[in-house]
């Protein structure tokens, strides 16, 4: 079971997907991300139903658990969502993180989650409007921003996610003020060296970057330029 402390609001997290990984190695690459100095795994479920694309399962995240020690952030591109939620904490998930067009009961998903011992996450597609967020605050460890369409790695980010990375970071503030509850702010696709500034400057603490990562000849020479530009970014917003 996952250790449920909340999130450092303080810190900032570089989430690798393995989606872009070599899935012929796969233990090796997530030990050598994580050595690289990754924070969190980012493992991408797609079901071939709510994207077009598919991937891995549970079986997958039990075969690579034993290998890292840091969170498996599970993000869910499937519909429905509920059966897979109880085998995913299972194989050892930390964070589970669902659309919420891909669920019938948003809250009650929310709270099967949790009840399962994993942090519950939300993961809003471009063109989902945040209001979501505002009825089920108290039930949310994460908040992630899609940055593209789900369903590929490699894609270009969308630059009206920046707005809307302002908005949450917004909600998420005042929430914290009043509840002092702390949501994650991850955001998802085409994360890259040389925008990831401007993405911390408008909110975000949590960077998922595939194809900026895997298949690079130095992982921790990637980790350290992404974290060095969010210093950057930390005194654009300052
Ligand atoms: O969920 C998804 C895509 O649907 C992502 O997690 C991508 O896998 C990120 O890959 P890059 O855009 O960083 O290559
Ligand atoms: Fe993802």
């Amino acid at each position: 079971m996952t250790d449920l402390t909340p999130f450092d609001p303080h810190a900032t997290r570089i989430a690798p997907s393995i989606l872009s990984a070599d899935f012929a190695r796969l233990g090796e690459e997530v030990r050598n991300v994580v050595s690289a100095g990754a924070d969190w795994i980012h493992f991408d479920v797609m079901d071939n139903h709510y994207v077009p694309n598919l991937t891995i399962g549970p079986l997958v995240c039990e075969a690579i658990r034993p290998h890292v020690q840091v969170p498996i952030d599970v993000h869910l591109m499937v519909e429905p969502v509920d059966a897979l939620v109880p085998m995913f904490a299972k194989a050892g998930a930390n964070i589970i993180s669902f659309h919420p067009e891909a669920s019938r009961h948003v809250d009650r998903t929310l709270a099967l989650i949790r009840d399962h011992g994993c942090h519950a996450g939300l993961v809003f597609n471009p063109a989902t409007p945040l209001d979501y967020m505002d009825y089920v605050m108290d039930k949310l460890d994460v908040v992630l921003l899609m940055s593209v369409n789900p369903g590929f790695g490699g894609q270009s980010f969308l630059p009206s996610t920046l707005p809307k990375l302002r908005q949450a970071r917004a909600r998420i503030d005042k929430w914290r003020a009043e509840t002092g509850h702390t949501i994650a702010l991850e955001v998802d696709g085409g994360v890259k060296i040389d925008n990831i500034a401007e993405i911390h400057a408008a909110g975000a603490d949590t960077f998922v970057a595939g194809s900026a990562i895997f298949g690079k000849p130095d992982y921790a020479g990637v980790i350290r330029d992404l974290r060095a530009q969010i210093a950057k970014g930390a005194s654009l917003a300052a």
